[in-house]
């Protein structure tokens, strides 16, 4: 980069700017251009007023570029122009303040020597050179600073996303430096790939962690996983029982699990015959996979089998025969009064009945101890619990009584109804072993239905 001394042969467009002292002595400019500092301005490089050595520097548009002012010395090349078109001395501009403009702000004769303020133009290759901590001002300078800043202020190029962040060198910023990079277009970004097999891993050559380094992975406290295999433990209390996650829905939510079981052991009956409906691949990655310690304790995962006894094995929406519910016993208050006569007229007189009552007075409580009650009398698998909404099916831990009898939407007649049971072979098993029939919320059923 150039600085602003005085050169004897001008190379490009070389540009003297130096203090008017008088208009009627052009002959003098002459002599001014030689001692005076001079200013380069080249095609490459940005202008540069520099204070240390005192330098005359001041460009405003009134001082640029005058038709008739420009004069080509004889004894410079002739694009070589003098301006003397400043008439302050050169006292008041000692330490003028230092100004890097970008080259995109450079003048340009063309042959009628006007100047041509050209546009910033920036190439796909060319960065750009604008900063802001590139103005400074000297504290010597006697203007308003508003002016000077006024002065000095340099568009800033467009934002180009795709150009990666400028090097800076010398005394060059660039206004790039601390744009951070985009972790899609980083070179430096390092690959990660995502499958049910690769969970907590990366691949080596993208010089990741390896993940047999995760030895210390934890669940999140937040979100713990809900399904842990039994892991062989020195102590019995700290023996982990298996959780079941959905221990009131039906046997599909089972397959849910199976991901995160082949990520804890790969012990999964599916992941064991190498096919898994979740991405290809599955031997090759699990015989490249490295567990964490915490997992390489023996944890065995039920199968599929098992799965389906504790994932609500019974189609009634009941908990399964396989089924250890781990949540705390719930607050079961003794029966009043009321309850326990309409318990009585259920269990010991088996009479068929409809109760209900305002808010709060106690029919959910019921409907839990006669449930109760009536699996321990008969079996679980001859007490259907529905309910006539699927929100009220969840509150009592069973099925909805549409999705329990087989019937769809119910809309048909009786006898299309029973061929449509019939048609059903698990709906027909269902009725036949089903001994007491429990509808809650059974108010919003259709009369049709009821009729029916
Ligand atoms: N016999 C009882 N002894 C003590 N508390 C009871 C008894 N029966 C019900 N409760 C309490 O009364 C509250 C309301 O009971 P419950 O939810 O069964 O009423 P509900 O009729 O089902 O209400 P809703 O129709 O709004 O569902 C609950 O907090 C329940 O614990």
């Amino acid at each position: 980069m150039r600085n602003t001394k005085q050169k004897k042969g001008g190379l490009y467009n070389f540009f003297s700017v130096a203090p008017k002292p008088d208009a009627t002595a052009p002959a003098k400019t002459s002599s001014a251009s030689t001692a005076a500092p001079c200013m380069d301005l080249t095609d490459d490089e940005p202008l540069i007023l520099s204070s240390s050595s005192s330098n005359l520097i001041d460009l405003t548009d009134d001082d640029l570029f005058i038709p008739g002012r420009h004069l080509p010395s004889s004894s410079q090349q002739s694009d070589r122009m003098q301006i003397d078109s400043d008439p302050r001395p050169v006292a008041r501009t000692v330490d003028t303040p230092v100004i890097e403009m970008a080259s995109s702000n450079k003048y340009r004769i063309n042959s009628s020597s006007q100047p041509i303020r050209t546009k910033p133009l920036y190439s796909s290759q060319e960065k750009p050179r604008w900063s802001p901590s590139s103005i400074s001002h000297s504290q010597s300078d006697s203007r308003p600073r508003q002016e000077i800043q006024r002065r000095a202020t340099v568009k800033p190029p467009p934002f180009m996303p795709n150009r990666d962040p400028l090097v800076t060198s010398g005394n060059t910023l660039a206004v790039e430096k601390d744009i951070p990079s985009s972790p899609y277009t980083s070179r430096a970004s390092p690959a990660l790939s995502l499958d049910d097999e690769d969970l907590f891993f990366t691949s080596s050559k993208s010089g990741f962690q390896p993940a047999s380094t995760l030895s210390q992975w934890e669940p999140h406290p937040y979100n713990p996983p809900k399904t842990t295999s039994k892991i062989p433990t020195s102590t019995p209390a700290q023996r982990v029982s298996y959780v079941n996650p959905n221990p009131y829905g039906s046997s599909r939510f089972g397959q849910g699990t199976r991901p995160l079981a082949s990520a804890l052991g790969g012990m999964s009956s599916q992941s064991s015959r190498g096919g898994s409906s979740y991405g290809s691949g599955v031997s090759s990655a699990s015989s490249k996979r490295k567990m964490p310690a915490s997992f390489k304790s023996g944890g065995s995962v039920p199968k599929r089998s098992s799965f389906g006894k504790s994932f609500g094995g019974g189609h009634h929406g009941r908990p399964g025969r396989g089924h250890q519910n781990n949540k705390p016993a719930e607050y079961r208050p003794t029966l009043s009064n009321e309850q326990q006569r309409v318990l009585n007229m259920v269990l010991n007189d088996q009479q068929s009945i409809f109760f209900t009552g305002s808010a709060g007075t106690g029919k959910s409580v019921l409907m839990r101890a006669l449930i109760e009650a009536l699996m321990d009398k008969y079996g679980p698998d001859a007490v259907a619990v529905t309910a006539s909404t699927g929100i009220a099916a969840c509150n009592i831990n069973g099925s909805t009584l549409h999705s329990f009898s087989g019937i769809g939407l119910g809309t048909e007649t009786v006898h299309k109804l029973i061929e449509k049971v019939k048609y059903s072979k698990r709906a027909c098993q269902r009725w036949k072993r089903t001994r007491v029939l429990i509808i809650d919320e059974s108010k919003t059923m259709s009369v049709a239905l009821w009729r029916t």
